[in-house]
């Protein structure tokens, strides 16, 4: 593979680029050098980096398409892509050369990335999990290509107004967006609705035919994907919603305008916004519309790509695998039952054998909430061909499979069947998914152990070759050599330019974790990241906090389960502790959160609520004299989370154990010379095995304690009363301390962990919380060995690079060759 950073695939020096940028500024953004607005300079910078991407991307798919190479199609309902200037330079090797370039220019690169909106297609780990795939996909130089929707609004924009989260549209493509191009050649046309007419062919041949009740016209944006190094460019297309040329000119013509163009405005809200449910399914039928709409328009892409160099489909299971993202794109089954089966004429049990070898399956929660159920009558009348097919699978498998092995055994058929036979009836689009699938994994080990003893049983006993792990991994480009530029170079100066390419190469540092030198200049570093972020946080809240502080982080989606709620209740027993002895002592923290809550889901947003309530009240007490602040930051997104990683020094991932599947921020905090504060949950057991127990600082219940904690029955009344500190901080918030008039505003949180059983233990949890706590406190104020620990965590995560996690997917499920592009 090509490091760009020992020699850059173009060797474009500074003046070359400048020379570009000034070009692209006259003739494509058409104005001047005095006249220019940053997003002028910006887009000019992005056109010409696009130059260099569109030609590797076309020598790219003309040899993937010469070599009729065998592909990888990530099916994901999300694409959290965040911005993409930095990343794209960084790897092109050129990112420096830029920098150089407008600084002649007297312009900063930095400030002109900040012109660039998030592409927020996501809600949090899943949806950024698969941006880090294509990455690192396109980085290994395999044939893949990333499936998804172009929704016109992203993840909405989060305000805090007094305190409370408000939701404001995201509006990403305002003024365009330089990375995206149109592909109108390659528009597809999408039924729906409609009812299906069963045909009998004079060969007695059964035929289903389906008249959909609307046409919708799917419009494909490419987005170039360029791994660093630059060799390939794959590319990631997002599929937009339009109304087919279905305008009803009779409703026109009879001057009902507005209702002929009622169709025009249902059909482009399919692709409207991003349901904002991290882990909580939607259930509305425009979900389900959208999941269609994509699938549908991606596999037919992938048909039409297919029959280019195909003439039957012997050699489509050989040539194609699609990854299912969760159970969002579950559809896609169905679907491309139907095309093979009433499109191209296949046999049912060849079209089925096809569908096992192409569909492999990811999960990403065990949280039922999550797990996708479709009612049976919204099928009927959105997708009745796909009821009718999806009926078909599951009498096959009960048939074939269940009975097979359970004869006769109506309980296990009950539960392993596609439709839940309760009232009314719903589809299970996992069970579709398992069942179909050829390999079905988890996202780190643990999860995985419980995908197959706790959520799947009984399909695990049926198939156990078919269940497997792949923990989940991130772009060490975008992670550390884009968000963290000092460090990087301190590696490269270390250990050679290979660490991008090969995180264990990082391994190296290790030698140098107690020398006092590299110690010094490892936690300068992290120093100067964190006096960087001290004017973010006055810029974005207004609040001033000191980088000798520990700066303790929690940043991740708001919920429950996540235990913002416990990180919370610390604060005030710690606030507490200080008010009642100022001399209490520890070293100066500030806690700091980024998170968003799901729209509807009311405990998360009076938790958002409380946190900066608390804060307020913390932050302008002097009686505390500054040892303790809290700070909320405001729309928590990747960009933001690029600037607040290099500055942490404390890492929260303090989920119950056996609710948080993996965790990926845990890795690039990690990466970043974090230390964790964790429990035994998800990937952070993974971190702990890698960077060694001393590391890292390890608390509360284990999976195994939970379950019989909740077995035995779990009261929080118990630990509410046998702590005092618990007991006063939980009654503090049904004064009005913290909302000065108006008592008992943030009873709600209280009633979470008492009135309403603590589902997630934070009350079971505190003690070895608070506990853990004070040892970081004792560790950090000892500097040689916490910078030996923050060394020894940058070393030795290399396992948590995404290129891993793509290289077991591909030895373990997709079976894919890298093809070299000249
Ligand atoms: N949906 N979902 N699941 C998650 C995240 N919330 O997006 O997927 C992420 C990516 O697999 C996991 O890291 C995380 O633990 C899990 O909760």
């Amino acid at each position: 593979m090509v490091n760009p950073m020992e020699k850059p695939l173009f060797e474009l020096d500074k003046d070359e680029f400048k020379q570009e940028i000034v070009h692209h500024l006259r003739t494509t953004l058409g104005t001047s050098e005095k006249k220019a607005s940053k997003q002028a300079w910006w887009m000019a910078t992005c056109a010409t980096i696009n130059q260099m991407l569109f030609e590797r991307l076309t020598s790219t798919q003309q040899t993937h398409l010469q070599k009729d190479t065998r592909a990888v199609h990530y099916f994901s309902a999300e694409f959290l892509m965040g911005r993409l200037t930095a990343n794209n330079l960084h790897n092109l090797g050129l990112y420096k050369t830029c920098e150089e370039a407008l600084k002649d220019l007297n312009l900063e690169l930095a400030d002109l990335c900040e012109q660039e909106p998030d592409m927020a297609l996501g809600n949090g780990g899943l949806g950024r999990l698969a941006a880090c795939f294509i990455d690192s996909l396109a980085t290994l130089g395999y044939p893949a290509l990333g499936y998804g929707l172009h929704y016109e609004h992203g993840l909405f924009r989060q305000e805090i107004r007094d305190g409370r989260q408000v939701e404001r549209p995201d509006s990403w493509r305002e003024y365009g967006n330089p990375w995206e191009i149109c592909r109108p050649e390659s528009v597809q046309e999408i039924p729906l609705y409609g009812y299906v007419e069963t045909v009998f062919g004079e060969d007695c041949q059964v035929r289903k035919v389906w008249h959909p009740g609307r046409i919708i016209k799917g419009v494909p944006w490419d987005i170039p994907i360029v791994g660093f190094g630059a060799q390939t460019v794959n590319i990631l297309r997002l599929w937009e919603s339009r109304a087919s040329n279905f305008f009803d000119w009779d409703v026109f013509n009879h001057g009902g305008y507005v209702d002929s163009q009622k169709e025009k405005a249902e059909a482009e809200t399919i692709s409207k916004v991003l349901y904002p449910n991290d882990e909580t399914e939607a259930g509305k039928e425009l979900r389900l519309v959208q999941q269609y709409f994509f699938c549908a328009c991606s596999l037919k892409d992938i048909m039409r790509r297919y029959k280019r160099t195909h003439t039957d489909f012997k050699e489509f299971a050989a040539q194609i695998a699609v990854q299912l993202n969760d159970t969002h794109p579950t559809i896609a089954i169905p679907e491309l039952m139907r095309e093979l089966i009433d499109e191209e004429g296949l046999e049912w049990t060849e079209a089925w054998n096809i569908c096992k070898q192409v569909f492999s399956y990811t999960n990403h929660t065990l949280l039922p909430e999550a797990l996708e159920t479709w009612p049976v009558y919204l099928f009927e009348r959105v997708l009745p061909r796909h009821l009718e097919i999806i009926y078909e699978i599951n009498a096959y498998f009960l048939k074939n499979e269940v009975d097979a092995k359970w004869p006769a055994n109506n309980e296990i058929k009950r539960k392993l069947s596609i439709i839940d036979e309760s009232n009314p009836r719903r589809v299970r689009m996992a069970n579709l998914c398992v069942i179909t699938s050829h390999k079905v994994n988890g996202v780190a080990e643990i999860h995985s152990k419980l995908v197959k003893e706790d959520l799947f049983p009984e399909f695990n006993q049926l198939w156990p070759d078919k269940f497997c792990n792949v923990t989940n991994g991130v772009t060490p480009r975008r992670w550390l050599l884009s968000c963290n530029q000092e460090l990087a170079d301190l590696f490269t100066e270390t250990v050679g330019t290979e660490w991008p390419l090969n995180l264990d190469a990082l391994r190296e540092l290790a030698k140098y974790a107690d020398d006092p030198v590299f110690q010094k200049k490892f936690m300068d570093i992290k120093l100067h990241n964190k006096e960087k972020l001290v004017k973010v946080i006055k810029a974005e809240t207004g609040i001033d906090v000191s980088a000798d502080a520990i700066f303790d982080i929690q940043i991740k989606r708001l919920h429950e389960y996540k235990r913002q709620q416990l990180n919370l209740l610390h604060i005030l027993v710690l606030y507490r502790r200080l008010l009642l002895n100022p001399e209490y002592d520890i070293h100066p923290r500030v806690f700091i959160f980024g998170s968003k809550a799901a729209p509807g889901y009311r405990v998360a947003k009076d938790i958002i609520y409380a946190i900066n309530k608390v804060g307020e009240r913390i932050n302008d007490d002097p009686r505390i004299k500054g040892k303790l602040k809290v700070v909320f930051m405001p729309n928590y997104r990747v960009s933001l989370a690029e600037k607040l990683i290099p500055a942490a020094d404390v890492s929260e991932q303090i989920s119950t154990a056996g609710y948080e599947a993996s965790g990926t921020g845990n890795m690039k905090l990690a990466m970043n010379g974090a230390i964790t504060i964790g429990t035994l949950d998800g990937a952070n057991i993974e971190i702990a095995e890698e960077v060694g127990e001393d590391n890292c600082v390890i608390f509360g219940l284990t999976v195994e304690e939970v379950k019989e904690l909740k077995a035995r029955g779990y009261s929080p009344w118990d630990y509410y009363y046998a702590n005092a500190e618990i007991k006063s901080a939980l009654d503090w918030l049904d004064t009005d301390y913290f909302t000065p008039g108006r008592p008992g505003e943030l009873q709600s949180i209280k009633k979470s962990l008492l009135d309403y059983g603590d589902t997630y233990l934070t009350l079971a949890d505190f003690a070895s919380y608070d506990e853990a706590h004070q040892r970081i406190n004792s560790l950090y104020r000892d500097k040689a060995r916490w910078a030996k620990m923050a060394i020894i965590n940058a070393a030795s995560v290399g396992k948590f690079n995404s290129d891993r996690s793509i290289q077991d997917y591909v030895r373990q499920i997709w079976h894919l060759d890298k093809c070299d592009i000249s």
